[in-house]
């Protein structure tokens, strides 16, 4: 049974919230969804092929940039549509396999000592389906208690945490210095850029990430 009251490490204190460094030595770790616990690169290419059979598509080995739409407007014009059509569809979220490792280190990250794990993932406007089934994918790979830990948001700059475990290279919002340190998460579009220090990555859940999340506790 879920716990009452509000979940943990979450406010609840009143006033404003601490600084990155005064949670009462508990470490607060974001993690993204699509591109980090669920594998939305794969998923769409497979549903893509299934829906548009005759267009020319993108091997995961040749993605570049971010955007998906992007590239595959500029592959053909009219593919960003037909792109965007395709995580629009009824149960593209939910059927999306976990990266290898993310629910393992999820649950590992949890139980950790003085930390607050949250799902930190942002839906897309359409909402017919994406909010419903990011939920339905947390219940079903991560149980029932872990629907307490999603914060769902289109900016992540608002969010307040000492990390986020993000594949998406550049972040930004509305809040120019957020309090996360970003840690860029390996994926097919991002393996080839170069961060400049002191910017981390994280090649895969099978890297040490509880080394990174131990560099930023006090
Ligand atoms: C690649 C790509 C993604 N999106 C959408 C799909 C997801 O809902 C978000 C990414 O969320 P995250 O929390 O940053 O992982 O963006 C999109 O609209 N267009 C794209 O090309
Ligand atoms: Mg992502």
């Amino acid at each position: 049974m879920a716990a009452e009251g509000p979940p943990r490490g979450a406010g609840g204190r009143g006033g404003p919230g601490p600084g990155a460094r005064g949670r009462a030595g508990r470490l607060r770790v974001l993690l993204d969804m699509d591109g980090v616990l669920a594998d939305f690169e794969a998923g769409f290419l497979h549903r893509y092929r299934r829906m548009f059979p005759a267009e020319p598509c993108v091997p995961l080995s040749d993605r570049r940039g971010f955007w998906v739409s992007a590239q595959y407007e500029s592959l053909k014009p009219g593919l960003c549509e037909k792109a965007i059509s395709v995580w629009e569809s009824k149960n593209f979220f939910i059927e999306l396999d976990p990266i290898p490792g993310a629910v393992k280190a999820v649950k590992e990250m949890t139980s950790l000592k003085n930390t607050d794990v949250f799902i930190c993932t942002s839906p897309i406007p359409k909402f017919d389906h994406c909010p419903y089934e990011k939920y339905a994918w947390v219940e079903k790979h991560l149980g029932k208690e872990f629907l307490e830990q999603i914060v769902l948001t289109r900016d992540k700059t608002l969010i307040s945490a000492d990390l986020l475990i993000d594949d998406k290279v550049d972040i930004s919002g509305v809040e120019p210095n957020p309090t996360w340190e970003h840690i860029l998460f390996s994926a097919c579009h991002n393996k080839h850029v170069e961060l400049t220090t002191p910017r981390m990555r994280l090649g895969s859940w099978a890297d040490d990430w509880k080394a990174i999340l131990d560099s930023r506790r006090q």
